[in-house]
């Protein structure tokens, strides 16, 4: 199934509980605006290399549009129009002043030296400059693109619009940037592992745990639940999954990581298993925090773990949602699970406004609050409707859209 078309079973699931009209999830399912450039650049080798780059505007309903850049070889139009429209309904679950949007270029970044990404990325803004803006769409990071290639947008289109630093968040702290906006998405989902845990019950010490992806959102969610006195078992990227039933040291993982060009390959620390192996552990809490799609119809039933955090994008299959559901485990939605990082992205936008810098203490505070109130709303919906976590945090945003659009008018 495309990425896509697995966004609007959610959707459709949630839509139906509300009984939203048809002419309106046409309209909430419908992007504003696609865009799809070519991105040409020289190559430190002297060769011209082409590559293709995509910018959804999913929907403006409830403010400027907002989201990622990812860079992933296997980047297309379908996959960036989903992560789009998941945007929409995540900005509206967190009740942050956002729509949605999202951008991609199809390259594998560990390929690229330093300068030539440089060069994709400034490139990538020349071909999209005129469609974003701090007031219509602010890209961010996300897989592949981090703080560095965030200032170099923000630089590159200020060649064409003048200085302004709102144009993009997730920029570096030296260069208005956010205190705490790097350890916000995987904060975020620690703030709402503890959460889940909480409301059913479980004591998050010594709670086994396996993170899927030790980027920017599986590192900091292993080391938020760490320093919890949860225990971290095992933890991965491409290279593979490490684990050890005693529990990680994560921060001797982490250093060991960015002494090797933030790569977990050839970890000593635990026993080598794969990426897959990782997925059917025997644990308490999977936090999948790298691809889509990881957990699908295929491996669902072999899922031991009774509490899934999505802190990737739609690593959970609507054919898995499904298995995962009868078998009765808790799945914390992306949309919810992984919205500290755009609610982070928010403060940054606004500290960028008005020309004044949050303290670290502040970030935290108010990423625990928001996040705190929309995991509680989540929770009363799914309670009242007898519907999923995903059902009601979907409910809970597409009905916040669909108001905004109704008041905003159409015509
Ligand atoms: N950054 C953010 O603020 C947000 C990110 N997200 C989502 O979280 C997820 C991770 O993003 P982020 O941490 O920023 O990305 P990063 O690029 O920082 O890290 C991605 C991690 O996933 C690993 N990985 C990539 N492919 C595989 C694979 N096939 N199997 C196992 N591990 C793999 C990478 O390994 P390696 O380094 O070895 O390639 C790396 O450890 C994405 O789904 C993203 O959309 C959601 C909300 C906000
Ligand atoms: O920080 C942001 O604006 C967007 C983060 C993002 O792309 C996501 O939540 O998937």
């Amino acid at each position: 199934m495309q990425a896509f078309e697995a966004v609007q079973q959610y959707f459709n699931k949630a839509a139906d509980q509300l009984d939203m009209a048809d002419s309106m999830r046409t309209v909430l399912l419908t992007p504003n605006r696609e865009v799809r450039v070519q991105v040409t650049v020289e190559r430190d080798n002297g060769m011209v290399d082409t590559f293709i780059g995509f910018r959804v505007q999913h929907n403006s309903a409830r403010g400027p549009m907002k989201g990622g850049l990812r860079f992933h070889h296997e980047v297309d139009l379908d996959e960036v129009r989903a992560l789009a429209s998941l945007m929409t309904w995540k900005t509206a679950v967190v009740d942050i002043p956002y729509g949605g949007a999202k951008g991609g270029i199809a390259i594998r970044p560990r390929e690229f030296s330093r300068v030539e990404l440089e060069r994709v990325t400034r490139k990538f803004i020349d071909a999209i400059h005129d469609v974003i803006g701090p007031d219509s769409d602010i890209p961010a990071p996300d897989m592949g693109s981090n703080a560095e290639v965030m200032a170099w947008i923000m630089n590159q289109y200020g060649k064409y619009h003048g200085f302004n630093p709102g144009v993009v968040t997730g920029k570096p702290v030296e260069l208005y940037g956010l205190r705490g906006r790097e350890e916000a998405t995987g904060r975020g989902v620690g703030i709402l592992t503890l959460k889940l845990l909480k409301r059913i019950g479980k004591n998050p010490i010594g709670c086994t745990i396996a993170v899927q992806g030790f980027g920017n959102v599986g590192l900091h969610a292993a080391k938020f639940l760490r320093e919890a006195d949860a225990k971290v078992v095992a933890i991965s990227d491409v290279s593979g999954a490490y684990y050890d039933e005693a529990g990680l040291d994560i921060m001797h993982a982490i250093r060991y990581s960015n002494l090797h060009e933030r790569s977990l390959k050839g970890y000593e620390g635990a026993e080598l298993i794969t990426n897959e192996e990782l997925l059917e552990l025997d644990v308490d809490v999977l936090i999948p925090a790298a691809l889509g799609g990881v957990i699908s119809e295929e491996n669902a039933a072999q899922v031991k773990a009774p509490i899934i955090i999505e802190a990737a994008n739609s690593p959970v299959t609507p054919a898995a949602d499904a298995i995962l559901d009868e078998k009765g485990v808790h799945v914390l939605p992306d949309i919810l699970a992984n919205a500290g990082g755009v609610t982070a992205s928010y403060f940054e936008w606004v500290q960028n406004r008005q020309y004044y810098n949050w303290t670290l203490d502040r970030v935290r505070g108010e990423l625990d609050r928001v996040l705190s109130q929309a995991f509680e709303s989540t929770w009363e919906l799914a309670s009242q409707h007898k519907v999923s976590l995903r059902t009601a945090a979907f409910m809970l945003g597409i009905q916040r859209v669909a108001k905004a659009v109704t008041l905003g008018g159409v015509t």
